[in-house]
């Protein structure tokens, strides 16, 4: 059972601001809600587990309160010295956060890693929320069953149902989040939609298009680095090398005459583009670093 949860919400209209990340198994839609809280693509989704890599926040402003969304990897069993950074991370991460939304798909069924995950939470001083998530992919019956499924695996502060993609309830949940918030000045300026760098922005757009296709050969062999960025009026030049461990990943990431690295080229440079609001010129090159998962000089160099 989880702990008491510290400070109930209180409703005395005070501004409010604080942090909050969403845990979960992986798959489990936290990325996909990010996005649809920030309103932007500041973290990296997909299809396969385990592909968010760096902590990054998302600033959400609201006349009576600031949320800092924080975005973590997934906690999962280590086999490498990044699996045990990328833990170290994670559980860094929740420490230091005011409010956690615990995601639960609400198409599968409860299962180790759910329980696992809240059983950790038990140890935090913060808030911890479950959110029912992918709301949209059952009925009614499905869902109430999978609510109530919840209710028995902890003693959550709230149950909120959502679904990221069709919007259903992600205001709502944004609401009751704040509410768990410290009574606090704001942590950061209007205007701010993100504290993380540019340039790792920047890196994981394009790790993310490299991987696009081919995460079953080689989900976490591909680094990037972004090596400069030089704005040139309504034209960003951008400098990247794509790391990876062998010769031939290298080939599978270059593809036959270079056709896939131009696909990643292109399909990272829209989305860059989007991210700036500006035209792009991208310049990536692959290199190898030979076994970089296991090296700590190179995991340094690489941004881990
Ligand atoms: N139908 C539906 N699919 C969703 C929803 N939210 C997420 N998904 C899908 O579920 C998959 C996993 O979503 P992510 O947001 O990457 O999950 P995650 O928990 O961040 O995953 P990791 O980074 O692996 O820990 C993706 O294919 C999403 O498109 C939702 O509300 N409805």
């Amino acid at each position: 059972m989880l702990k008491q949860h510290r400070g109930d919400a209180k409703s005395d209209g005070g501004y409010r601001a604080g942090f909050a990340c969403f845990v979960g198994r992986p798959n489990a839609g936290k990325s996909t809600l990010t996005n649809a809280i920030i309103g932007q693509k500041i973290a990296i989704t997909s299809s396969k587990p385990q592909t968010t890599r760096h902590v990054i926040r998302g600033v959400l402003h609201r006349p009576d309160g600031q949320l800092v969304l924080v975005d973590t990897p997934g906690l999962h069993r280590p086999r490498t010295l990044l699996g045990e950074r990328l833990n170290d991370l994670v559980r860094a991460t929740w420490s230091e956060v005011d409010v956690i939304g615990l995601c639960i798909p609400a198409d599968e069924e409860i299962g180790r890693g759910d329980r696992f995950i809240s059983g950790e939470l038990a140890e935090l001083k913060a808030t911890v929320l479950a959110v029912v998530t992918k709301t949209d992919l059952v009925g009614k019956e499905q869902l109430a069953k999978q609510l109530l499924a919840v209710s028995e695996l902890a003693d959550f502060a709230e149950i909120v149902p959502v679904s990221a993609v069709s919007g259903d309830q992600v205001e709502l949940l944004v609401e009751v989040m704040g509410r768990y918030l410290p009574p606090s000045p704001q942590l950061y300026p209007d205007d701010m939609l993100t504290d993380e760098p540019e340039h790792v922005l920047i890196g994981e757009l394009i790790r993310e298009a490299a991987l696009e296709g081919v995460r079953d050969e080689l989900p976490h062999s591909i680094a990037v680095v972004v090596e400069e960025i030089q704005p040139e009026g309504r034209l960003t030049r951008i400098f990247a090398d794509l790391y990876v461990e062998r010769s031939s990943q290298k080939a599978i990431v270059i593809g036959a005459r270079g056709a896939r690295l131009k696909e990643v080229g292109t399909q990272a440079r829209a989305q860059i583009e989007e991210l700036l609001g500006t035209k792009v010129f991208l310049d990536l090159h692959v290199r190898i670093a030979k076994d970089w998962q296991r090296d700590p000089k190179q995991l340094r160099k690489l941004g881990f």
